[in-house]
Order: structure tokens, then sequence, then C-alpha cells
């Protein structure tokens, strides 16, 4: 299987996915807003951004499995708009919900995806999945009965089976233990290496991190892409990290102040951020004087970004 998925890398388009204003109402209410990116092959492309704000809209209109409502581009090389059948024959796409057979064991979930695309040997299908992903003393479990982390680990194991050229993972690892969230994104980055691309929706920061770009959506607009490294720089946010004591007082104080763009807490410190290094400077003066706590310059998270990204659009929503 692993070379078949290379093979086929080969013959795939440099740039897998190519749209430019895409667009997606439900009942009238826009989700999706004029959205255009590229996705380059072999790449894990990271889609963040708060809950509803349309990126499972986003993901199952780059591959076709939903029509926008205007715009045009294509997946795979083939048009988004007309040529959907083909696209879907060669993506995985993972759910958010599990959708194998609970009362089938592990092999004979993976030996029925086999057959469902009519690949030769069902059998051999399923063994090299399962010693894929480490399988093999599970394989006559009860898919129902495996733990959340496995669960995942089997949902991937049946999308990669027929041996596609994207991969759509919606929240793959929702609710999975860190473990094995870290052996799964092992996975995706071997099978990105050989040429698999890859379009992973998240909430956590350390799988947007390990993206190779990422994009963040909020209420139906892509905000920023790129880089983990590009989208912090370009969001030229300044930042102080803060500690000592009584800082949620110190929160609140400072959120109500004009130049302040971002108070979070981070464990034991504070991360005050402004877009606009003087402004923020000139509001926190008297307080990083004063004491009693300590201000450390410090450089902006992209979890410090995104904060910001967001309370700028509720801003703008307002
Ligand atoms: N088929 C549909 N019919 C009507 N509304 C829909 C449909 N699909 C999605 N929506 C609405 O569109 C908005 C965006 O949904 P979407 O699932 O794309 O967001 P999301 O960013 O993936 O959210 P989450 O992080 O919670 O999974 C939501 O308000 C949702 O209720």
């Amino acid at each position: 299987m692993t070379g078949a998925i290379a093979t086929r890398a080969a013959e795939v388009p440099d740039i897998v996915i190519d749209v430019q204003g895409l667009t997606k109402s439900f009942g009238g209410r826009p989700v999706v807003k004029n959205l255009s990116m590229q996705v380059h092959r072999g790449l894990i492309y990271g889609f963040l951004g708060p809950n509803g704000s349309g990126k499972t809209t986003t993901l199952r209109m780059l591959c076709g499995l939903l029509t926008p409502g205007s715009g045009h581009g294509t997946c795979l090389g083939y048009d988004i708009l007309t040529q959907s059948a083909e696209i879907k024959r060669h993506v995985g796409y993972m759910t958010q919900r599990f959708s194998l057979y609970a009362d089938l064991s592990v092999r004979e979930n993976l030996e029925f995806v086999a057959r469902v695309y009519n690949l030769d040997d069902p059998h051999a299908a399923a063994d090299s999945a399962i010693r894929r992903l480490g399988l093999e003393n599970r394989a006559s479990q009860l898919a129902g009965e495996l733990s959340g982390g496995w669960k995942q680990r089997l949902a991937l194991g049946a999308c990669i089976l027929p041996g596609p050229e994207l991969l759509l993972l919606d929240e793959p690892t929702a609710g999975v233990d860190p473990k094995a969230r870290r052996d799964f994104w092992d996975e995706i980055h071997t099978l990105a290496h050989q040429g698999m691309t890859v379009l992973v929706s998240t909430h956590y920061m350390d799988e947007a991190e390990r993206c190779h770009e990422i994009a963040y959506i909020a209420y139906g607009e892509l905000l920023a892409q790129g880089t983990v490294d590009e989208v912090i720089a370009h969001a030229h946010l300044a930042t102080y990290i803060v500690t000592g004591p009584d800082l949620a007082e110190l929160a609140e104080r400072l959120k109500a102040m004009d130049g302040v763009d971002m108070v979070a807490p981070f464990g034991t410190a504070l991360h005050v951020s402004g877009r606009d290094r003087a402004r923020l400077d000139a509001a926190t003066k008297d307080l990083r004087e004063q004491g009693p706590q300590v201000w450390s310059p410090g450089e902006a998270t992209l979890e410090d970004v995104f904060i910001d990204l967001m309370s700028r659009t509720k801003d703008n929503f307002a």
C-alpha cells in the first residue's frame, strides 16, 4: 500500500487545491465568504478557527463534496464544480463521527472497506493496514470496544486503504489522549512524506504547530494563512509576559485599556499583547514600572495571535 500511495502521488499536480472566491450560504446566512487558497502536494494543511466558523464547510467544498454558491477552482486537477465524482474517488474523508461498524472486528471493518473499493485482495489490504497502524494485537477486537485513540487509528486505516491522494481529516483527534494524538500525527507526517496531501481541521495549538501550513477561519472569513512563523510574524503583535501576584485582577484592568488588544493567562503567567508597540508601551508604562508584577518582553505565540484574530472579528461583528 505504501508503494501505491507513492506511485499515485507522482501523477498528482503540484498544486493539489487551487480555488478562488468560494462562498456558501445556508438558509440565506453566509457561512464561507470569498475564500481563495492554494495547497501544494505533500503538505499537511491545518484549518483552525472558532466553532461554527465554516471549517467543515470549507473542507467539503474544497474537494467537491459540497457545491459552493459561487467561486471556482480545482482539486487534484479536477474542476470542483463539474468533476466532483472524479475527485471523490481520490479523496479519503474522516469525519468527526466514528463511521465504522461497532459490531465488526478491526479486521472485518478493514476487509469490508477493501471490498467496497473493489481492491484485488481485501485480506492482504487489511493485513497491510493492520501492520502499518500497529493494530496487530487488536485485529480481532470489535471496533466498538476500542478506546478513542485506537478507533481513530482504525478510521485512518480505513481512509487510506484505497490509496487516496488527498486526505480530509475533520477534527480527527477530538477527545483523544496526548500519546495517541502524537502517534496519529506521526502517521500523518509519514503519509505526507510519501506524497499524500492532508487537510486537517483542529482546535489544538500543538497540532497546528505540526502542520506545514495553516489557515485561520473565523465567521466564514479566511483571516490568516501561511506557515506558523509567517502567521505569527504577519500579526505584528508586541507581547509582554507578566508574572507575579494578583494576575486575574491585573488582567481585568488591562482588558479595559486602549492599546492593549489581547490579554490571556498561560499557566502561571499572563500574555499581554498589542498590535501597536508604542500604544501598548504607553498604556502599560505605569504598571510595568510600579509592579508588583514582573513584566518581560516576550514573543507572541500562535495562540496569542489566534485569540487576537478572534477578538478582532468579534469586534467587527458587534
Ligand atoms: N447543511 C447545513 N445546513 C444548515 N446549516 C449548516 C449546514 N452545515 C453547516 N451549517 C452551519 O454553518 C456554520 C458553519 O458550520 P461548519 O460545520 O462549517 O463550522 P466548523 O468551523 O467546522 O465548526 P466546528 O468547529 O464546530 O466543527 C454553522 O453555523 C453550522 O450550523
